[in-house]
């Protein structure tokens, strides 16, 4: 397995405060990996470091295997999209594909030309007149152009009305069918991630609490509902990861790699949306639990 990104103790601090602490990850290339996590739980932070925007305060981070943003062939291996999906709102469409195969490469300018055409843009257009879906996916086809190793889209969707994100989350899943291609969304959407990705990481308070294949998630991720029981004697092979409590009953959700034989518990699968506020839950105090939105 190839990594697209590895971090080893990665941190960024702005003035006193860390944004992102001992970051540890090993990202496998040609996967659509979803960084999901709450309100500023470090998300951009992390896809900005990736994207050479920043520079870490601790540890170090790699990029298709070489130091973010080094040289131009570094450059051309990664298309970033920023959270707002930047676009010269002064220049037309047309020039944004002008630009884009000066700067870059690798331009692709059949790739850019058939997106364009198919989403219906006016190529005379100025950006700045466009909708917010239209520049979404503007920014995209940029980025895809670019014909990057590694395309980061740090919210993409975010502004977006459900049509248009589901257009542009169609032509990203497009994208990733026709070329070879890695892809790190953050979003805190979980239908989004749902949708789209095979890979999950969850950043919440400035740490990453889980990541892993998404499927080998949810199949060693249980819940449990019994008796009521104290967590600390369940078998050190079930790592608990969240605990409520009623006076008679006791509601788990555990990851193990082993099945669960005892008869007491009333053992269920779980959803993405049940695994990522598990581990929301986990790190965050009662009285201050991070939002995730879940939107259908
Ligand atoms: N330039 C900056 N100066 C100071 N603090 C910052 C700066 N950028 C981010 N932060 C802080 O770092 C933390 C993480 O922010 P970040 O934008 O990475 O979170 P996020 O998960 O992307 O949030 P969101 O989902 O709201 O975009 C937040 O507490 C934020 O206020």
């Amino acid at each position: 397995m190839s990594t697209v990104i590895r971090a080893r103790g990665l941190g960024k601090k702005y003035r006193q405060r860390w944004a992102l602490q001992d970051c540890e990850l090993e990202l496998p290339a040609g996967r659509v990996i979803g960084l999901v996590g709450p309100n500023g739980a470090g998300k951009s932070t992390l896809l900005n470091l990736a994207a050479g925007l920043l520079a870490p305060s601790s540890g170090s981070i790699e990029v298709c295997g070489g130091p973010p943003a080094a040289d131009v062939a570094q450059l051309a291996r990664v298309g970033f999209v920023a959270q707002d999906t930047p676009t010269y709102g002064r220049l037309s469409v047309a020039d944004h594909l002008t630009l884009g195969r000066r700067l870059n490469p690798g331009w692709d300018d059949a790739v850019a030309r058939e997106r364009i055409d198919r989403l219906g843009l006016d190529p005379k257009q100025r950006a700045g007149t466009l909708s917010g879906g239209q520049r979404a996916q503007l920014a995209l086809t940029m980025a895809l152009a670019k014909r990057p190793e590694l395309l980061i889209l740090d919210e993409p969707v975010a502004s977006l009305d459900p049509l248009a994100r589901r257009e542009f989350m169609q032509l990203l899943m497009e994208a990733v069918a026709e070329q070879e291609l890695s892809v790190v969304l953050s979003s805190h959407l979980v239908s989004d991630v749902e949708r789209a990705c095979d890979y999950l990481v969850v950043l919440v308070d400035s740490r990453v609490q889980v990541a892993g294949d998404l499927d080998e998630l949810i199949a060693t991720h249980h819940r449990l509902v019994g008796a009521r029981r104290d967590p600390a004697t369940l078998p050190g092979s079930q790592q608990v990861i969240s605990a409520s409590h009623t006076d008679r009953q006791t509601t788990l959700l555990v990851r193990t790699q082993e099945p669960i034989l005892d008869p007491s518990w009333s053992v269920d699968g779980i959803n993405l949306e049940d695994l990522v506020l598990a581990y929301m839950d986990k790190s965050a105090p009662v009285v201050r639990r991070p939002r995730l939105e879940v939107q259908r």
